[in-house]
């Protein structure tokens, strides 16, 4: 069944018709009207995850359209509504549209919705996750949806910049401006990057998609004069648009100044770093193999793939965790070759008793155990990603004691020592921003000071569970140095920790011979 979302958002009963900015001049049209008539879409070029064109009729029985604004049920009688502006209305994100589940259209939906999801405040997985459910998708059309709404994060400051230039306001619902964003993040690929779909099928596609919505029904001729705009007189928008930095570099305007401010000789490398698609690194477990053999394992199923640390290896090219050979064994999990940094640098024994304050989903909770037959306490916060702590510990044939609670609480605490304690602590996550593209407009300014308060606040904490002479690594995946280097200063000062050799503030890299995310190292030590 549809959810129907809280009115909060305004929309007028008589819906607003957004109108399009005048053009300045008349440009030659350079493409054909969109077909939105046609009964088949022409197919998307070949790649991965993409719907196939329109089928003749849905596999699934299309949701119920929710009745309309007007005749949404009152909690309570009140005074007669004026037929004006003030009567709000619900918007349908949960709205499962009457189209193909393989169609392009569809998948366009689903990504707007996403889109839509995480300009309200929610992370880009769980807002997939959702859309999925609501949407019935299929492996296929997940697939597609995903791969769109991916896109549409990493060119969200352009695809803004590009829509303001084309409209007179923003466009409403949100789920609108998703959709005009997803479909011209399609036409209007990174540089280097091929179009993912013919220009006319996007087009066609998305005027349709905006037909299948009723919150939306009635703006399908400005989204297809929108987009048909664009590719006529797509240079002359885009030299426009990207004279604001957000356009140019793909983040907010706070990010960028704070990324410039910190590193005033590299801030562009920076965020050009934050952009790029990650590559697929796995973390060899040496209790089951070994990189050697594990790359043997890799070219006999025809998989690329070379070695970027003691550990890690990095494919080619990224493919499915289903297809990775011996992942659901435990032979390899997909971690980073930066975040493979933090097991080693611990120094680990058997037999330690060793805390992992921050643990999900359990990266480095899984190398811990790899390396050394330790006692392992792993804590978190959020009982749920804890639960994904067991999970892949489980797929590794390894265990820790888990325990949900705050690490800067001692209510969870035996009250024995620890040897050996890893604080990767909850940061903005600035520095993994080309694996969490939604990351950026999810943050806001003043998280920096509030995450590195709570930080402060567990290092402070957990360094009183560390026995004298043990060690704590702290870390954190952020770019910032008040979340890092100004934290690792203080928090020595604050306690007359020894701080040991670590790699401090590696910033992210995608170099063929290094290639990481953002993170940051420091270790300690107690003094005995
Ligand atoms: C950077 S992630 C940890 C990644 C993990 N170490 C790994 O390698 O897979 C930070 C974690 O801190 C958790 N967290 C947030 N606030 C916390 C708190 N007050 N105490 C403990 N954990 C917290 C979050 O739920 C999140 O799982």
């Amino acid at each position: 069944m549809a959810v129907l979302y809280a009115s909060t958002i305004a929309m007028t009963e008589k819906r607003p018709t957004l109108t399009l900015k005048p053009r300045p001049k008349a440009a030659p049209a350079k493409a054909g009207p969109a077909r939105s008539g046609q009964s088949k879409a022409a197919g998307p070029k070949p790649g991965p995850s993409k719907p196939a064109g329109p089928r003749p009729a849905s596999p699934k029985p299309a949701r119920p359209a929710p009745a309309p604004a007007a005749a949404a049920p009152q909690a309570e009688p009140g005074p007669r509504l004026r037929h004006s502006y003030e009567v709000k209305t619900v918007h349908q994100l949960d709205y499962r549209p009457e189209l193909p589940s393989d169609s392009l259209a569809f998948a366009l939906l689903g990504a707007a919705s996403s889109v839509a999801r995480v300009r309200a405040g929610t992370a880009l997985p769980q807002a997939l996750a959702a859309v999925f459910a609501a949407f019935d998708a299929e492996p296929q059309s997940r697939g597609a949806i995903q791969d769109i709404a991916y896109r549409a994060m990493r060119q969200l400051g352009r695809t803004d910049a590009l829509i303001g230039l084309m409209t007179s306001k923003a466009p409403e619902p949100p789920m609108l401006a998703g959709l005009l964003g997803c479909a011209l993040a399609l036409l209007d690929p990174p540089a280097g990057e091929a179009p993912p779909y013919e220009a006319f099928t996007v087009v066609d596609q998305a005027v349709r998609a905006a037909a299948a919505h009723p919150d939306f029904a009635h703006a399908k001729a400005m989204v297809n004069a929108v987009l048909r705009r664009f590719q006529r007189e797509r240079d002359a928008l885009l030299a426009d648009a990207l004279r604001q930095p957000p356009a140019r570099w793909n983040y907010p305007q706070w990010w960028i100044d704070t990324t410039r401010a910190a590193y005033p000789d590299k801030w562009q490398d920076i965020l050009e770093a934050g952009n790029v698609h990650p590559p697929l690194t796995l973390r060899v477990n040496r209790r089951k193999s070994s990189v050697a053999a594990y790359l043997d394992v890799l070219a006999g199923a025809g998989i690329r793939a070379a070695q970027v640390g003691p550990a890690a290896v990095r494919l080619e090219q990224a493919i499915h965790v289903s297809r990775i050979p011996g992942f659901h064994e435990g032979v390899v999990s997909v971690q980073d070759a930066g975040a493979q940094l933090a097991a080693p640098l611990l120094d680990l024994h058997d037999g330690m008793r060793v805390l992992d304050a921050c643990a999900a989903p359990g990266g480095k909770s899984g190398h811990i155990l790899e390396l050394a037959g330790v006692d392992l306490t792993a804590v978190d916060a959020d009982p749920e990603r804890l639960r994904r702590v067991g999970e892949n510990l489980g797929r590794l044939g390894l265990a820790a004691r888990l325990v949900a609670g705050g690490a800067q609480d001692r209510d969870w605490w035996d009250g024995q020592l620890f040897d050996r304690i890893l604080a990767d602590v909850p940061c903005t996550a600035s520095g993994i921003v080309r694996r969490h593209p939604d990351i950026r407009w999810l943050r806001r300014k003043s998280d920096t000071l509030q995450l590195a308060t709570l930080s402060s606040e567990i290092l402070d904490n957990v360094w009183q569970m560390l026995r004298p002479d043990g060690k704590l690594l702290f870390v954190t995946c952020s770019l910032w140095p008040q979340e890092s280097e100004a934290q690792a200063a203080a928090f020595a000062v604050r306690h007359g920790a020894i701080r040991l050799d670590a790699p401090g503030q590696l910033l992210p890299a995608s170099a063929a011979g290094e290639d990481h995310d953002g993170l940051f190292y420091a270790l300690f030590q107690k003094r005995a």
